[in-house]
């Protein structure tokens, strides 16, 4: 295709070179996708002078074919190709400013950050990320050293005629070219793409290695016949050559006189059998060979003759053809994890076949995209694409994810998309397909576990496994905004992990109550990991009972539940709040009656005590039925909110801070209490110093929140226990402590005293400053080795710093002089 026409020249986006090398680079060993994406290139342009020739019908005379056409073409000797593989459609074209605006750059949105991430990314993990961006056109690279596109447009250009031109580029070049096509006008309208083969990917320039790939890759993908056209050498008699006409010289002669080819030897060994057998002397007449000679003959072969996958009988189709015939259409290099197949009737008259697919995960844009029209549902009609534009029948945001062909058997083939709408038909054929969708997901979701006797693995209710991971936030989505319904379906599909499972459907939960439970009991903890919440304090008693509590990880988790209100009966209890029934207190009320009785008596001192202790910081004092080993937590109240939920407001706020909301979480803070377990031996330790205390008389004189009374040593230490016991239940129960710093100067002290060292003693601080300021010019050639900043030794006495402690009135020590911060900079 050498051409003496000037040559436009153009720089290649630099983006479009980044994508090159990533592609070539990538996916040496998933060379053969090229095919698959040149073919659906071709059927996208094929579908859209279709669809656009239903208004404009000078775009297309009747009877003009719509095909595409794979051309396998030897390679001129001493040219050093292995061959061109040149593929044809006559679907829209392309202007020459097309062909530079899209070959040349990258309009795809998301481009950048896919690049930033893939070139970040190890060789295998490219291949997966470009498989989900989609190669396009510059596969045609990981075959090919030069690229020759012509194009002609369907449509005459404004003001100006149809002409051919030429994008050509090879696989090294930063520049590609775009000229008028040097041998005119070959196409009537389309693309004609010409791919001169490297040497090393020759096998692609073999017709039966095409045949496969389109057979694996394409044949379902488009409803357009796909042509394979090669040049066969075959060897003839040449009758010219010979002097008795060839039919003439063969009537006369024995059947083993003519060329054979092996089914003729078989057929001829029968024969014969029959012959009467002929006397040894006699010898076989051998007659003369004809002359022979080469002859090529151009052979045209529809690769896709089969019916498109969805209109085939579902027994007839095997997984891995559901799996590629999905990958193709839907763009896609993983498998989907599931396929529903079937017919139906839309209810208004119109049947249809529709093959559902649940990809292996969530389109990329899922959670970050507004509400997209076009998703996956691909509308035919009599197997000829519609559109992919539902309009307001696109389906849900929940289940945006779902794939779908759908295919309608009595509707006029150029039908738009308005007139659909004006119609029932899409609002049925959404409802239909989400109905579908859901009765697939509890297909999978209620098998039971199945062993493979091939791989030895569970299968069955594994499947729903993986499908869980990869939608199952969607479907929590759909739980929450879907209609009454729906709600319940999509809230039976949900699975959680409890303390004693992993995987449990809130069906399951209720049906393995314990006796008496009315409860479905829960503990949430945005962002932690299940096995930690397990642990938590208020987990223990009712894990040590044997009670399953549902372990809530996602910011929307107790939302739902909240929102679903009951489930079988039972209704929802945040395990971290106050209200915790376990249901079987009725069995042993007598028992358990006087033994909180006694408990209560015994313990009232410290009851008492802390209460004054910690008032204005919790609303109450009581002693705890959740408790097994620790010795105390913090429950919020019925209208407080959990540590969860304060985590949860805190975020908002950070974004919309409005006084009520403040003043909400301030209210909601102090709807709280602590649960003391009076069988922790510090809680005994503490209810013996308070019985050792004389401060009863004194509270009760007391008006203001101090006690006028003199503070024992006793009582001063005991204080700095339970400030450190509540700032301990509240890091144990998930909350914030209000002021770390004095907790840990609390903590510190403790500690000091349990080992015997002075409380106000100083850290020795003995500090190097950093070096003075650098005033010589900046060296902006930094060697690899830059040369070591040197010190002098010791070169400042830093004064020692103080660091304060709270003052215990009741040390024996002198007191330690303070901090002072102006000295202290000073002296720097
Ligand atoms: N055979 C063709 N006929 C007409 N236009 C084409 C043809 N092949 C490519 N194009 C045009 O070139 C553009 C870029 O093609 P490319 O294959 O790189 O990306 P894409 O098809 O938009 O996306 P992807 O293939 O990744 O889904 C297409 O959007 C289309 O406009």
């Amino acid at each position: 295709q050498e051409s003496s026409t000037p040559k436009e020249k153009h720089e290649y986006q630099s983006d479009v070179a980044r994508l090159r090398r990533i592609v070539i680079n990538s996916l040496y060993s998933h060379r053969d996708v090229f095919l698959r994406e040149l073919i659906s290139n071709a059927n996208d342009a094929l579908e859209k002078l279709r669809i656009t020739a239903l208004t404009d019908k000078s775009l297309l005379q009747a009877g003009e074919p719509l095909n595409i056409t794979i051309k396998l073409l030897p390679s001129p000797a001493g040219t050093g190709e292995a061959g061109r593989v040149v593929i044809t459609d006559t679907g829209v074209g392309m202007t020459p400013e097309e062909l530079t605006q899209n070959l040349g750059t990258l309009a795809k949105s998301g481009t950048s950050d896919f690049l930033v991430q893939a070139e970040g990314a190890s060789t295998s993990q490219q291949g997966n990320l470009i498989g989900q961006f989609g190669l396009g056109f510059y596969s045609s690279f990981l075959v090919a050293d030069h690229v020759y596109v012509a194009s002609v447009p369907a449509a005459r250009p404004e003001g100006g005629e149809r002409e051919q031109w030429v994008f050509a580029s090879g696989a090294e070049d930063q520049s590609f070219e775009v000229y008028p096509d040097p041998r005119g006008r070959t196409l009537e309208h389309g693309t004609e793409i010409t791919l001169v083969v490297r040497d090393d990917a020759k096998e692609f320039v073999d017709p039966k290695k095409v045949k496969e790939l389109v057979e694996k890759h394409s044949s379902f993908s488009t409803t357009y016949p796909i042509y394979l056209y090669t040049l066969i050498t075959e060897e003839v008699p040449d009758e010219e050559a010979s002097s008795v006409p060839i039919a003439e010289s063969l009537e006369h002669e024995a059947p083993s006189a003519s060329p054979k080819s092996e089914a003729d030897e078989d057929s001829e060994a029968a024969i014969v059998e029959d012959l009467p057998e002929e006397s040894e002397d006699t010898a076989p007449v051998t007659p003369p060979l004809p002359p022979m000679k080469n002859v090529t003959r151009e052979v045209y072969e529809q690769l896709n003759d089969q019916p498109p996958i969805w209109v085939c009988d579902a027994k007839t189709v095997s997984d891995e053809e559901y799996n590629e015939f999905y990958k193709s259409t839907f763009k896609d290099s993983h498998d989907p994890l599931a396929h529903l197949h079937f017919a139906g009737d839309s209810g208004s008259t119109v049947s249809f076949k529709s093959l559902l697919y649940i990809p292996s995960e969530l389109p990329p844009d899922f959670w970050s995209s507004q509400m997209s029209r076009v998703n996956g549902v691909r509308l035919m009609v009599k197997r000829v694409f519609i559109t992919n534009d539902l309009g307001d029948d696109a389906l849900p945001k929940w289940i945006s994810w779902l794939r779908a062909i759908v295919d309608a058997d009595d509707l006029p083939l150029n039908v738009s998309r308005e007139q659909l709408q004006s119609t029932k038909f899409l609002a049925q054929i959404k409802s239909i397909l989400v109905k579908r969708a859901i009765s697939l997901l509890q297909k999978l979701a209620n098998a039971p576990p199945s062993i493979n006797e091939e791989t030895g693995e569970e299968e069955g209710g594994a499947k729903y496994k993986e499908v869980w991971k990869a939608i199952g936030s969607a479907i929590k989505m759909g739980a929450m905004e879907g209609s009454a319904g729906q709600k319940n379906k999509l809230g039976s599909l949900t699975r959680w992990a409890t303390n004693t499972r992993e995987f449990v459907g809130l069906d399951d939960y209720v049906s393995n109550r314990k006796k008496g439970q009315k409860q479905i009991f829960y503990l949430a903890g945005v962002g932690q990991r299940a096995e930690d919440l397990a642990k938590s304090v208020f987990i223990e008693k009712l894990h040590a009972r044997g009670y399953e509590v549902l372990l809530l990880t996602e910011p929307m988790d107790e939302i739902l539940l909240n929102s679903f209100q009951r489930w079988g009966g039972l209704t929802f209890q945040d395990v971290a709040k106050k209200g915790l029934k376990y249901g079987d207190e009725d069995l042993d009320a007598e028992a358990d009656k006087t033994e909180q009785a006694t408990l209560a008596v015994r313990f009232a001192p410290l009851l008492g005590w802390l209460k004054q202790e910690y008032k204005g910081t919790v609303m109450d004092v009581v002693i705890s039925n959740r408790l097994v080993t620790s010795p105390c937590a913090i429950v919020a109240d019925q209208y407080g909110y959990s540590a969860n939920m304060e985590r949860l407001m805190a975020a908002q706020q950070r974004t919309a801070k409005d006084s009520a909301n403040d003043w909400m979480a301030e209210f909601a803070r102090k709807q709280r209490s602590l649960e003391i377990n009076p069988k922790s031996p510090l809680i005994e330790g503490m209810l013996r110093v308070v019985q050792g205390l004389d401060w009863e008389e004194d509270v009760l004189s007391d008006e203001g929140d101090k006690p006028s009374r003199e503070i024992t040593q006793a009582e001063f230490e005991l204080k700095e226990v339970a400030q450190i016991l509540l700032d301990g239940a509240l890091v144990r129960s998930g909350f914030e402590v209000s002021d770390p710093n004095t907790f840990f100067s609390r903590v510190d002290i403790i500690l000091r005293r349990s080992l015997g060292v002075s409380e106000t003693a100083q850290a020795k601080v003995d500090v190097r400053p950093a070096p003075p300021v650098e005033t010589g010019p900046l060296d902006w050639n930094f060697k690899q080795h830059e040369p070591e900043l040197e010190f002098k030794e010791d070169p400042f006495e830093l004064g020692d710093f103080d660091y304060e402690l709270p003052k215990n009135p009741f040390s024996q020590e002198p007191e330690a002089k303070a901090f002072d911060e102006a000295q202290g900079h000073d002296e720097l």
